[in-house]
């Protein structure tokens, strides 16, 4: 069988969630990277890219764009979307919240220098206020070694992701949620996601000023 094929830069960005999902899953991924603005154009003069974006997936004989509808129809392929509608929901709801702090962190990459500092202090303030205490209290309620119906799901991938991605800014930033840091340590712990983490496995770098003058140069902006 063909392995999906990842396009986007070489970088997390949008497309980092859905490295996360497919390595999770272990399932192998191509990466087409996208390192010029013709080979952008191309994409779009071929009619790849539904609204001339990136990330674009193409998995199944389709091409896929939108980072939410790739994850979710991932989530779903790979048994990692709950048993039923209101456990779907549940991983939708914590999905979307990991994304939304995520992205944060992806967007200040390309906010000017003097402006970076703060929006990353911003993030981690609202990953500590708003968030994690979300996800501790879930865990705490919910009292299972998973978000959802005791069972690994897209929502738990998600947030050892946004966890990791969050102690790159400040190390100590799960201090006052233990149920969180037993959190990241059993789910780092699952195969998959272990060899994920380990040196050479197709994860990316936090965004550097190199990245983002490549995006920037192919995007032209
Ligand atoms: C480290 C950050 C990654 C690089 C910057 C990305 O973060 C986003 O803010 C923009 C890019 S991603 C690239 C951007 N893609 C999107 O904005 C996709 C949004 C869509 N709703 C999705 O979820 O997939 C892009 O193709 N833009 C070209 C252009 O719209 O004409």
């Amino acid at each position: 069988t063909t392995k999906p094929k990842l396009c986007y830069f070489c970088g997390r960005g949008r497309m980092e969630s859905i490295r996360w999902l497919l390595a999770a899953a272990g399932v192998e991924f191509e990466e087409e990277f996208i390192e010029t603005t013709e080979q952008y154009e191309k994409l779009q003069k071929d009619g790849r890219l539904l609204f001339g974006q990136v990330p674009m997936v193409e998995i199944d004989g389709m091409v896929l764009t939108q980072t939410r509808a790739i994850l979710s129809y991932l989530a779903a392929k790979y048994d990692l979307y709950g048993k039923d509608l209101k456990e779907t929901v549940r991983i939708n709801m914590y999905a979307d919240g990991t994304l939304d702090l995520m992205m944060m962190t992806a967007q200040a990459a390309f906010k000017p220098s003097e402006e970076k500092e703060e929006n990353l202090t911003l993030i981690v303030k609202k990953a500590k206020t708003r968030y994690f205490p979300a996800f501790e209290k879930i865990l705490n309620d919910h009292g299972e070694d998973f978000l959802v119906g005791n069972k690994f799901s897209w929502a738990d991938i998600q947030l050892l992701e946004a966890i990791l991605m969050v102690e790159e800014l400040d190390a100590s930033v799960l201090s006052d949620f233990p149920l969180l840091k037993a959190f990241k340590a059993r789910i780092s712990n699952i195969p998959t996601i272990k060899k994920f983490l380990q040196p050479g496995s197709p994860r990316k770098p936090p965004p550097d000023s190199h990245y983002v003058e490549v995006v920037r140069g192919i995007l032209q902006f």
